[in-house]
């Protein structure tokens, strides 16, 4: 019998055929995700999150004010109001960033962001990244993300 994992890895790379049943088992597991286990903090958004009932959030009523410039620029390029799971997390990272070198504080730690495709997962850590290289020169900000290539190749 095959291993679990390469039967996994053979239905990942099937024909087109078999897309569309793996997508809707796909989506199902994403209602039931668990915490990751390397970090206490993690953000976790349901499916269907940004929708029109959703609030959407001004840039300007953010926890944490953006700098100038970036809020400027996420302006001009259409990205006020922000989606919930960026208004959530930027002023977060903004603060981890900020509390990198201080172990004691409560925002001195690892934050995992996982949301279905296009809830704005991309803007929300880019942003912190580029407010914190703004204001330090040696910013300590690692930045893992983990792209679903598969899975989006099925979504859009
Ligand atoms: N605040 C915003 N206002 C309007 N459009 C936005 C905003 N934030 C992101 N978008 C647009 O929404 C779309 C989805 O955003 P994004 O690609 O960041 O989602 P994602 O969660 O990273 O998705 P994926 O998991 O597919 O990478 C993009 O076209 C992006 O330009």
């Amino acid at each position: 019998m095959e291993p679990e994992h390469l039967l996994k890895l053979r239905q990942l790379l099937a024909p087109q055929a078999e897309a569309p049943r793996l997508a809707k088992r796909k989506a199902k597991e994403v209602d039931e995700v668990q915490g990751p286990d390397w970090t206490s903090r993690y953000c976790y958004m349901a499916k269907g999150v940004v929708d029109a009932a959703a609030p959407l959030v001004a840039l300007d009523s953010l926890a944490i004010p953006l700098q100038a410039p970036v809020a400027e620029a996420l302006k001009k390029n259409g990205f006020d109001p922000l989606f919930p799971i960026q208004a959530m997390v930027i002023p977060l990272l903004s603060k981890s960033a900020e509390a990198a070198d201080d172990e004691d504080s409560a925002y001195c730690c690892d934050v995992c962001v996982a949301a279905p495709t296009g809830q704005g997962k991309t803007l929300a850590y880019a942003v912190p990244i580029v407010q914190a290289h703004g204001t330090k020169a040696n910013a300590k900000l690692t930045l893992v993300t983990q792209k679903p290539k598969w899975q989006l190749g099925v979504c859009k």
